[in-house]
């Protein structure tokens, strides 16, 4: 069947919205999955300049904000750095975002990716 304009995702985006469900997978607690209340992390918004999160992130990819995967990547890398400023060494918090950044990126290596052909050129 014909695809309406609105289903006709472009490629970027699909292959964006498939690498963030693979990435979400890593989060199983959803410490990451919506963005970081000050009322439950004290003084968040003054040390966390750019906040990140999922949420945020599959909001952008509906809004074709990303013009390439290393866009992407950077908000992934952002989100879980974050993390391990706000939230000090030892914490459930620290240590969660430090295997989720190097859980995602071993997702995101290029030998991973190239199977997903010139998409990425
Ligand atoms: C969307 O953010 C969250 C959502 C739920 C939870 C949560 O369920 N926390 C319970 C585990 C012990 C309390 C924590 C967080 C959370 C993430 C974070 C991050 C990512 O810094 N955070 C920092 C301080 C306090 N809470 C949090």
């Amino acid at each position: 069947c014909v695809l309406k304009a609105s289903q006709k995702r472009r490629p970027l985006s699909r292959l964006l919205e498939q690498l963030l469900r693979n990435l979400e997978k890593r989060d199983p607690n959803q410490f990451f999955a919506w963005p970081v209340n000050d009322n439950f992390a004290p003084g968040y918004s003054t040390i966390i300049r750019r906040p990140m999160d999922f949420s945020t992130m599959k909001q952008k990819i509906d809004d074709n904000e990303y013009r390439s995967l290393n866009c992407f990547i950077s908000d992934f890398k952002l989100m879980c750095n974050n993390a391990m400023k706000y939230n000090k060494t030892g914490t459930i918090y620290h240590k969660a975002a430090r295997r989720l950044l190097h859980a995602g990126l071993k997702q995101l290596t290029p030998q991973k990716l190239r199977p997903l052909g010139d998409i990425l050129t």
